[in-house]
């Protein structure tokens, strides 16, 4: 029997990340290719004709799982019965920005946008927060949206840990796939810790540690880690936009592990509401190795943490206080 059809919010779907989100989510990219959605699409008036042109083009591609489009520019219509929900709604970074500096802009938008999930979306409806600063824009949504359960509000670190794997897959000329277990902590910002401690490739001789196979920490503990952090700001650089193509993979990348599950065996990366695991502070939206299964993600525990790691996540968590202090500044 055919799946009732599943909901998906893709807020700021005029933008660039959401020209090259939705037709993934048509495709079944994000929720299985046998899972038929309907598209929610909001973006604010300036950009409603262009909104609209995106619906044609998804009436025009003829996607079978696609069973409906609403576009609107009305945060309560769009919100109204989702149950994922995919912030990408905002103002991107340009050149020489770092992400906070566009705080003030986005801020209030997640504020406002909390209230009308809160009070429009289905049930246990799924939140994935992209628009930067992302982790804070999440906190604030969480906090302005309090009878949405915390643990359905995340934010997307994932492109982050997606990069990582791409760059030890270069490293080592090997297949991404078989690279795992990369963690980024922290902030979706330059003070992230790109963390390879756990990471394994598979090889013909079986599962072997990321470190043992690059054999150079001094690379591993500088250049690898300034690559990821920095690599947003290389793309802004390189194509004068931000990312989004990698950005729109890795959303799905990212919702499609939560609602479907992890492999056996791996972790992903995820921003999640800190419980004070790895002595994060909790109140913090904060990137953990997380598993997921019947739909609920799970921090990874038990992991050794070394002196040089600690001081790295105890930086990002500092850079995150700081930020929840400047976005309740901004909103006051
Ligand atoms: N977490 C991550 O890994 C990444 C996050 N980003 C962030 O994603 C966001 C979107 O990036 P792009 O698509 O490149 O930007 P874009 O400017 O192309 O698109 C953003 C869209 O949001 C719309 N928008 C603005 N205010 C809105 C509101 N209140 N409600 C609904 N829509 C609204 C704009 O009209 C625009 O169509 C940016 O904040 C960017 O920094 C980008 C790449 C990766
Ligand atoms: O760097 C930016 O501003 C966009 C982004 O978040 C990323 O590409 O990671």
């Amino acid at each position: 029997m055919a799946k009732d059809p599943v909901r998906v919010l893709v807020t700021g779907a005029a933008g660039q990340i959401g020209y090259a989100l939705v037709p993934m989510i048509a495709r079944g990219v994000m929720l299985g290719a046998d899972q038929p959605v309907i598209l929610h699409m909001l973006d604010i008036p300036p950009a409603a004709e262009a909104l609209n042109g995106v619906k044609m083009e998804l009436v025009d591609a003829a996607f079978p799982l696609l069973k409906g489009v609403v576009a609107t520019t009305d945060a309560v219509e769009a919100c109204t019965g989702v149950n994922v929900a995919v912030m990408v709604g905002g103002f991107p970074r340009k050149e020489g920005m770092e992400r906070k500096d566009v705080m003030s802009k986005n801020v209030s938008i997640y504020k406002s946008q909390a209230s009308a999930l809160e009070k429009h979306a289905a049930a246990n409806c799924k939140v994935l927060v992209v628009a930067n600063p992302a982790n804070t824009n999440a906190l604030i949504l969480k906090e302005f949206a309090p009878s949405i359960p915390e643990k359905n509000i995340t934010c997307l670190t994932r492109l982050d840990h997606n990069r990582a794997l791409g760059q030890i897959s270069e490293r080592l000329n090997v297949q991404v796939s078989d690279v795992k277990n990369v963690i980024i902590w922290g902030n979706h910002s330059s003070t992230q810790y790109p963390d390879v401690t756990h990471a394994t490739v598979n090889t013909p001789a079986g599962e072997k540690p990321v470190r043992e196979l690059i054999a150079d920490d001094q690379w591993l503990n500088t250049e690898f880690i300034t690559t990821v952090q920095q690599r947003g700001a290389a793309i802004i650089k390189a194509r004068k936009l931000s990312s989004a193509l990698s950005a729109a993979s890795s959303a799905c990348d990212h919702i499609r592990d939560w609602v479907l599950g992890t492999p056996e065996g791996t972790w992903v990366s995820m921003g999640v509401y800190s419980d004070g695991s790895y002595n994060v502070p909790s109140g913090l939206i904060y990137s953990f190795p997380v598993t997921c299964k019947n739909g609920e993600w799970c921090i990874v525990q038990g992991l050794s943490i070394d002196e040089f790691s600690r001081n790295k996540l105890d930086l990002t968590a500092k850079e995150l206080s700081e930020e929840k202090d400047l976005a309740y500044s901004c909103l006051s």
